[in-house]
């Protein structure tokens, strides 16, 4: 059957394999549309006796090509518009694109046999310049393929390569395949660009053309004319690239080294388990075109069955992301691809669709039964070596799969070394420290945890993960990718390299007319040029994208309760603040006279003091004692301000009524404990010194807490957090450094989480509140953001919520307020106090209500939008993001004397409040 298959393709192929031969260099990654046709300029067809005495050693490339040029398999899966798509029009846009390079093969088929009996070329016509003044309407646009080269009079000519050639009125554009202009010219005449058509050879702007064929407005526009839009010479150009480095990702890990060892294989053909049981979880079935290329040695087909073990916890959604993950590492979602992006949001459990999919792999593959992976290198941050250990043992036990983890006691060679482990799971830190050791090893699949780190391809870490020769490559990330077009690329390179061409290509094609496109002033055509791109782009890239948003698991998750918490400043805060905005350094920075950087001191002065003022006057003291202090920055800020502190003030006292924000968050403590006596706190904040406060707190009332930050030993950071989750720690509190080692972790043994500060990047203070509320999570969960009231803090509350801070930079992690540009304007506001107010963000909102319990609709009806790169039609609406203003506005909200507070936790902090915002999701379970 499967023999049958490839010899049909042979004959097929007899006059392509021509075609071929008399092309450029650069045609074999040419476009597909007239790749099959190219013929150089000055040759003449050879004969049927040369053709086939050339067809064996050409049936190899052949086959390269016939692999390649199935880019994308309609006849594969209808399921895959419905799992990858993130929105309507691009599911649309998919089956779109598929008929299109159906048809492209299909047509460039039938004019290579036409191109076969198209002998020898007459000579170009020029094409002449208009001297009369001819008017054309400019929405006729034409586009063509074409193959170029110099005007010469040469016999031989070589076409140097395909481009696009854009007919428009009396004007033409000859743009290469990476998008550059090559060629312009106007004012030609208008009857003779207009009678351009297929087959035509001729001279314009110097340069000798041959038209391949006529291009749709729709593919040009797509993008997909273009060298890696195209798909089959995608495929085929980074395949070239990918040669480099990759072996056959699809030769099977098991050889067989003997005829016996054959038969055995054969005997045993049966799947491990059972495909027709109830429940039964089974992966597509290879197509016949799969298996003509990588079932060489023709054995059976057997079904894949996930573990019916793991099938029996799995979450419906899971189900479809072990679905999708395996068809993208087997190559059958973008034929000849192997890497996939696991996007889906925090907590929806990217660990066990991985753990399923590496167990699978391991013990079966298509083909005979035999396992596709040996070795899996899972890389990951350092906090969360542990967690992966631990994920494995929860869902496989200690037996099925042997793991290792590196750390300072577990060096990679035990590893290298030992035949006995089948997975590695090393940080990204101790991966650039081991690199060399790793390269010996011959990894089949290669996982990255949080892998959204690797969107910047100049860092080490990327550069090291590149140079692993391992083809079967996926990303997992909670954080959206689309949201930045250039760490878009980087990310989408790392998995499948090349499929987007190189990055110039990349800028011209994609990039530059989608960003052109969102500009105000952009034109009707490049508006509608920019959005097909980006359409064009985000179909392409769908098919090995998944991202599921948080309300796939609503379901199984208790109800969360958020609250937005305004705490009154003290009086002590207030006076510091005034005097702080008084300073000469707030005043220079208003003026635009001082550095680039002053702002951020004066930012970084007020955001401590809404924490504690002690933090203030320790760094003051800190300062002080600097010799530099004379010419230091920070004392046109500081000057004056130690005589607002009582002069015994001594910053161990602390007190807690010195700070708003610790006076309420001390009731909230207590009341928690009183309340809810089985039920645990996670305190989290951006600052260690911060947590040194609370920490005190806690010592003081006798509350036994954990701690994690930036300080935590990567070895001891699981053992903490399974101390915390586990039923019989007596710990109350977790104190949290969300920046240091909030990402990935589970703390589900806390069911209240308090947000000390307030972070510029609303990522940060996400990733912190998804720890708690997530699979496994038996108690409702209650979020508590403490702002002070008035402040700077209320400020970037605003930003964050705002539609400035929506922008691509606020999803990401690594951006901080450094990366952010204030205008003067924007530092007024920022530098102003609003003493009288009770809540300045809900004055913002331009809300109706007085501020007297305004009951809106819960949040879940209003689906949130964030801004990005690709547009709102291609990102799914995200549960974890930032609410815009018109949603918070729906928020039950406030004010802290409000008579009729029907949450006994707000009732007991609400002297200490001006203002609460609420909402409730998964209300339905009774709280
Ligand atoms: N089907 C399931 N049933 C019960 N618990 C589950 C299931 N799937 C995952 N979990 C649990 O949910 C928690 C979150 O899973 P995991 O850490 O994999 O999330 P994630 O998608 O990696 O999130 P993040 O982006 O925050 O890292 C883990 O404790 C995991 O064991
Ligand atoms: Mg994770």
């Amino acid at each position: 059957m499967v023999l049958e298959v490839g010899k049909q393709k042979q004959q097929g192929r007899l006059i392509l394999l021509n075609m071929r031969r008399s092309a450029a260099p650069s045609q074999l990654q040419g476009n597909p549309f007239k790749k099959p046709k190219f013929i150089s300029p000055a040759r003449s067809h050879p004969s049927p006796n040369e053709e086939v005495a050339k067809l064996n050693s050409e049936i190899k490339l052949f086959e390269a090509a016939a692999n390649k040029s199935n880019f994308l398999q309609p006849q594969n899966d209808p399921r895959i518009c419905d799992f990858n798509l993130p929105t309507e029009e691009c599911a649309k846009g998919i089956n779109h694109g598929y008929n299109h390079r159906e048809k492209y093969c299909l047509e460039a088929s039938t004019k290579a046999t036409l191109d076969l009996h198209h002998t020898v070329h007459s000579a170009p016509k020029e094409i002449t310049v208009s001297k009369g003044q001819e008017e054309k309407p400019d929405s006729l646009v034409k586009y063509f393929s074409v193959v170029w080269c110099k005007a010469s009079k040469k016999k031989h000519k070589k076409w140097e390569g395909d481009a696009v050639l854009i007919v428009r009125g009396k004007s033409f554009t000859l743009k290469d395949l990476e998008g550059k202009d090559i060629g312009k010219g106007t004012g030609y005449k208008l009857k003779e660009l207009e009678k351009i058509e297929e087959g035509q050879t001729m001279m314009i702007g110097g340069k000798e053309i041959e038209v391949m064929g006529i291009i749709s407005p729709d593919d040009f526009n797509s993008g997909r004319c273009f060298q890696f839009g195209g798909g089959c010479s995608a495929v085929l150009s980074s395949s070239q690239a990918a040669k480099k480095c990759f072996s056959n990702p699809f030769k099977s890990v098991c050889k067989l080294s003997s005829k016996e060892n054959k038969q055995n294989s054969f005997q045993n053909c049966k799947p491990r388990h059972d495909p027709h049981a109830p429940n039964s979880l089974v992966m597509l079935r290879p197509d016949k075109n799969h298996q003509w290329l990588f079932n060489k040695t023709c054995f059976p087909v057997v079904d894949v069955v996930i573990d019916p073990h793991l099938v029996y916890y799995l979450r419906p959604h899971q189900k479809e992301g072990i679905i999708f993950l395996y068809e993208c590492v087997m190559g059958m979602r973008v034929n000849g691809r192997c890497g996939a992006i696991l996007a889906d949001e925090m907590g929806l459990g990217k660990t066990l669709q991985c753990i399923s999919l590496i167990w699978t792999l391991q013990c079966q593959g298509p083909y005979g039964g035999k396992p596709i992976i040996k070795k899996t290198l899972i890389v990951t941050p350092g906090s969360l070596v542990n967690n992966w250990r631990k994920e494995f043992q929860k869902w496989l036990g200690i037996e099925r799969i042997k793991i290792f983890t590196v750390d300072q006691d577990h060096k990679v060679e035990e590893f290298t070394k030992s035949p006995f482990y089948s997975v590695l799971i090393i940080s990204y830190e101790m991966l650039l420290r081991s690199l060399d050791q790793i390269k010996t090893v011959k990894f089949d699949l290669l996982i990255c945890d949080e892998g959204h780190r690797l969107k910047n391809s100049t860092i080490k870490t990327t550069t090291a993960l590149i140079s692993l020769s391992c083809e079967k490559r996926i990303i997992l990330t909670g954080t959206p990718v689309q949201n930045d077009l250039q760490e878009f690329f980087t990310l989408i390179d790392f998995v499948n390299p090349g499929i987007l061409g190189s990055l110039s290509a990349y800028r011209k094609i994609y990039e530059e007319p989608i960003i052109i496109s969102r500009q105000p002033s952009a034109s009707e055509e490049e508006r509608k040029l920019g959005e097909q791109r980006a359409a064009e782009l985000t179909c392409l890239t769908g098919l090995f994208i998944l991202r599921r948003t948080q309300e796939v698991i609503n379901k199984y998750l208790p109800p969360k309760i958020e609250n937005v918490v305004f705490c009154r400043p003290g009086a002590l805060q207030i006076e510091l603040y005034r005097k702080l905005l008084n300073s000469q350094a707030v005043r220079f920075c208003l003026q635009g006279l001082l550095e680039n950087t002053s702002h951020l001191i004066c930012i970084g002065a007020l955001k401590k003091l809404c924490n504690h003022p002690c933090l203030l006057f320790g760094s003051i003291k800190e300062k002080e004692s600097n010799s530099t202090w004379d010419e230091s920055e920070e004392r046109n800020l500081y000057e004056g301000l130690m005589n607002v502190f009582p002069a015994d003030y001594n910053p161990i006292m602390f007190t807690e009524e010195e700070s708003g924000k610790l006076q309420v968050l001390s009731k909230l403590l207590a009341v928690i404990r009183e309340l809810r006596p089985a039920e645990k706190v996670v305190l989290v904040s951006n600052y260690t010194r911060t947590l040194d406060i609370l920490q005190e707190v806690c010592k003081r009332h006798g509350y036994a807490y954990t701690r994690l930050d930036g300080q935590t030993p990567i070895s001891q950071r699981q053992k903490i957090v399974d101390g915390f989750n586990s039923k019989y720690s007596s710990d109350f509190i977790f104190l949290l450094s969300s920046k240091a080692g909030g990402v990935g972790l589970n703390l589900i043994g806390g069911s209240h989480l308090i947000l000390y500060d307030i972070d510029w990047n609303p990522a940060t203070d996400i990733q912190a509140m998804s720890r708690v509320w997530r699979d496994g999570q038996k108690h409702p969960v209650h979020i508590y953001r403490l702002l002070t009231t008035g402040t700077i803090e209320e400020k970037i509350y605003q930003r964050q919520i705002s539609k400035q801070g929506l922008s691509g930079a606020v999803v990401d992690l690594s951006k901080t307020s450094d990366h952010i540009q204030f205008s003067v304007e924007e530092l007024k506001n920022l530098f102003t106090l609003h003493e009288s107010s009770h809540c300045v963000t809900h004055d913002l909102l331009d809300c109706e209500c007085t501020g007297e319990n305004h009951t809106g609709d819960s949040l879940e009806k209003f689906p949130v939008s964030r801004s990005c790169q690709l547009g709102p039609h291609h990102q799914k609406s995200d549960s974890l993001k930032p609410l815009s203003m018109s949603q918070l506005k729906q928020w039950k909200h406030f004010p802290g004397d409000h008579l009729n507070l029907t949450d006994p936790f707000l009732e007991r902090i609400r002297e200490n409040v001006s203002f609460f915002f609420q909402n409730i999701t998964n209300k339905t379970i009774a709280i």
